[in-house]
Parts: structure tokens; C-alpha cells; sequence
């Protein structure tokens, strides 16, 4: 049952907040992977929960690791993981999560039996054939070249050349199991360049964390040696790409919104929230730094500049810089994020969509956006299953009266408390 619209909450004062995101959506699936392929139990400390986390847990039991859950909150889990021998004969629903349908794949192609895998009606158009056909170079048979596929194992590894101009998570998902592989892995990338770079060196990094030898000196090119993955206790950060719908509030309002515990030193792309706030008119300070993180502290005047910006490495903060693009005194040209075609919907096509919908002045380009200044009304914003449509229209929301917006519910995917926690955000004025 779809839900009812949400009336996205008008704000008539600037906000004054303080917001704790629970764990990243990326940190925590890569850290689920490789507790689950470790050489023995691992910790992972304050896992996010929400549908793409929940997924990958069910995934990886399918598989045949346990997983025990402790200290579990709305959005948040300490998980035991005892890996097991990966076994065949599963069946994985990925739903609409990227990192399910491209990370899982190669573990089951450890799997001495066949595993299916299959997701949400719009989890099919999203491109796989390259990851697939990569798995199928390295030894194992897949039969499909998108979601609904099945993964034939055992593979041996090797080298093998992918175009991953459509998704850095076809290299990120080889690399995670590699050290697995008979052979380990050379990946080398042909093609448009790949996007979401710091995604892949999330993925170096936390491969090397686990004492996994990666050579990535040449560009376009990850090397992953044979071997163990050292269990380890992994603590998750703050999802810095979800804290955007809520610093974007501060420039939206001519408020302040704080984000607590943002990392000093991380391989997430919202981290680029701090560059891109400022160039859009905010005063954004890290405050109080202890252990390794701070507050994050971001102001606004209530005026929005536009920006040109290539988004190319941090894509998935999109949505919420158009959103602030819409609202901004002046025009922005977004650049370098064709691939968002290729995400939970095609994101260029329903942001444009969706604000010239409010009356807004919206164009997608071959590669990104360009947005100009228009006054917007109020109307229904469609989230299309996608949670970063869904927090854009809240966004746009707290300066136009009378935006509703479509299945809020779908911010579950990464934040299942997003509704709650934006009232919050408001009600601490
Ligand atoms: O590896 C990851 O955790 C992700 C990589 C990126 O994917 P693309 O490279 O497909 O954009 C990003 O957009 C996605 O939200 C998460
Ligand atoms: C692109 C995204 O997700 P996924 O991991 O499903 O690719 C996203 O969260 O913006």
C-alpha cells in the first residue's frame, strides 16, 4: 500500500539544530562483506539499520554467516558475525540496494552451488552486464545479464578489464572479495572514468585495514593479492551523504544545524558537504574536535548562491544540491553525473521532473543538470522509490508552503527515521 503524501513541514524560522546520523549505508555494507569472508568473528559497531543494511545481513546469512544482533536501536546495531562456508543454493532479494546486487555476487561466486538473486521491479533496469560479465571472465557461469541473474561458482580469479564508467561499485564489489579468490584479482578499468572515486577508496581502505594487500598505484587499476581477511572489530561512522537534506536546512532557513561526531579523516564523499555548503553561500565550521571527530557546524543567511560544480565523485549528494539549486538567487550547472541515470530511478530525469513540476526551472544536460532561478509553488514531489528524491522535496518543502511528498517511506532504504528526525530538526527551534 503506497503511503499517504507526506505535507513536507514548511519552516517559518531559521532552524537551530543538532543531528545525529546513525551508521553509513556504505561503511557498514563493506564492513557486513568482509566480516562475513574474515578469518574468524568480527564486531561490527554501530551498524546502520535500514532496508539496504537489512538486506545485506539477510544476504550474507542466506550465504551462510551469522550474524547476532545486539544494542539494536530504530537505525543502528552492534552485529557478531561468525562467517561460515559460503553456500549454494540461496536465494538473495537485493531490493533497490546497489551495493546488495554488485558486493554480494562475487561471494556467492564462492558458493559451490548456484545462487539467485533478484530485487525490486526498478532494481532491473539498473546496469549490472559489466560486473556479471566480469564474474564470467574470472571462471564462474551467470546465467542473466541483469537482475533476476543466477551465480554459478566456483571461480579461480585473475585479471580482467570492466567498463565501470556506469558504477564505481563494479570494481568496489570485485575488490571485496578478491583476496578470496584462488588467484586474487587485477581489475582494470576501460571507458568513460569512473565515478564515486572515493567510494573505490573506501574500499582499498578498509581491504588494507583488513591486512588485504591492494595495489592501486596505477590508475584505473587495483591489484588485490590472495589471502586471508583479518577478522577485526569495525566501528561504523556517521553517514555524512545523509547529513545533506540537514545542513542543506541551514542554508535553506538562514539557520544553524550541527552534526556531531563528523569524522576528521574519511573516504566518505559527503565529507564534500563541506566544500559545497560553502560555495552555496553557508559558513561551515568543524568545531570542537576530539578523538578523531568534531562538530560539524553549518550556517546560512537564508540566501542560496547557485554552483557549478562537478559531482562526478560524490554523486549520490545530487539530490540535495539540486534541491538547493532550485531555491538558490542564481543559476548552477551540475556536471559530470550521467551515471545517475543508472541509480534508484533516473535521477536526472526526475529531478528535472519533479521541480519544473513546482514551477521551477530545471534541464538535464548530456551529463548533469543546469538549474535556474524561478520561484516555486507548492505540489505533490514524486520520491520514485528513491530516498534522496524523497529528502530533495523536503528540502525544497521548508522554503515553499504546500509541498507534499510522495511515499516518504522510501528514505528507509539508508535513514528509516528521516520523518521523525526532520521534525525533530524543526521542533528544536
Ligand atoms: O559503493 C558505494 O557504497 C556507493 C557507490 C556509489 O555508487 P555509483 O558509483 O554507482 O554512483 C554511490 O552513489 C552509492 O550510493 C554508494
Ligand atoms: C546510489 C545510491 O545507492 P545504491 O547503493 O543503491 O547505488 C544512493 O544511495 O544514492
Amino acid at each position: 500500500m503506497p503511503d499517504a503524501h507526506w505535507s513536507a513541514p514548511h519552516a517559518d524560522a531559521p532552524v537551530s539544530a543538532s543531528v545525529s546520523l546513525p551508521g553509513s549505508k556504505s561503511v557498514t555494507n563493506r564492513a557486513l562483506v568482509l566480516a562475513a569472508l574474515a578469518d574468524g568473528p568480527c564486531v561490527v559497531r554501530r551498524a546502520l539499520r535500514s532496508r539496504d543494511a537489512d538486506l545485506m545481513a539477510g544476504a550474507l546469512r542466506a550465504l551462510g554467516a551469522t550474524l547476532t544482533a545486539s544494542a539494536e536501536t530504530a537505525s543502528s546495531v552492534d552485529y557478531t558475525v561468525t562467517p561460515g562456508p559460503i553456500r549454494g543454493g540461496a536465494r538473495i532479494d537485493a531490493g533497490l540496494a546497489g551495493t546488495v546486487m554488485r558486493f554480494v555476487p562475487p561471494v556467492a561466486a564462492l558458493a559451490d552451488g548456484p545462487v539467485a538473486f533478484d530485487g525490486d521491479p526498478h532494481a532491473r533496469k539498473r546496469p549490472m552486464g559489466p560486473i556479471l560479465d566480469a564474474l564470467r571472465a574470472l571462471g564462474a557461469r551467470v546465467d542473466g545479464d541483469a537482475l533476476p541473474f543466477t551465480v554459478h561458482g566456483p571461480l579461480t580469479g585473475g585479471e580482467v578489464t570492466v567498463d565501470a564508467s556506469a558504477s564505481s561499485q563494479f570494481v568496489s564489489g570485485l575488490l571485496l572479495t578478491a583476496a578470496r579468490f584462488e588467484k586474487g584479482v587485477a581489475v582494470r578499468h576501460a571507458g568513460p572514468p569512473v565515478p564515486s572515486q572515493p567510494h573505490i577508496q573506501m574500499t582499498v581502505h578498509m581491504l588494507r585495514t583488513a591486512g588485504v594487500r591492494v595495489d592501486d598505484h596505477e590508475p584505473d587499476v587495483w591489484r588485490v593479492e590472495p589471502g586471508p581477511i583479518a577478522a577485526r572489530e569495525w566501528v561504523v561512522e556517521p553517514d555524512l551523504s545523509n547529513a545533506a537534506p540537514f545542513l542543506a536546512a541551514a542554508l535553506v532557513t538562514g539557520g544553524t544545524v550541527t552534526v556531531p561526531g563528523w569524522p576528521l579523516e574519511t573516504t566518505q564523499p559527503g565529507d564534500t558537504l563541506r566544500d559545497l555548503l560553502a560555495r552555496m553561500g553557508g559558513d561551515v565550521r568543524l568545531e570542537s574536535a576530539s578523538g578523531g571527530v568534531a562538530d560539524l557546524v553549518v550556517s546560512g543567511t537564508g540566501e542560496i548562491a547557485g554552483i557549478d560544480a562537478d559531482l562526478r565523485e560524490v554523486g549520490e549528494l545530487t539530490p540535495t544540491v539540486a534541491a538547493l539549486a532550485a531555491l538558490a538567487g542564481t543559476p548552477s550547472r551540475l556536471r559530470g553525473i550521467a551515471h545517475l541515470r543508472g541509480h534508484e530511478t533516473n535521477r536526472l530525469a526526475a529531478l528535472v521532473t519533479e521541480i519544473n513540476r513546482l514551477g521551477g526551472d530545471a534541464e538535464e544536460t548530456a551529463d548533469g543538470l543546469v538549474v535556474r532561478p524561478r520561484p516555486l509553488r507548492g505540489g505533490l514531489f514524486h520520491s520514485y522509490d528513491d530516498h534522496r528524491m524523497a529528502t530533495a522535496g523536503a528540502v525544497i518543502g521548508l522554503a515553499v508552503p504546500g509541498v507534499e511528498v510522495e511515499n516518504i517511506a522510501t528514505t528507509g532504504k539508508t535513514l528509516p527515521e528521516f520523518a521523525d528526525m526532520w521534525a525533530a530538526m524543526l521542533g528544536d527551534r
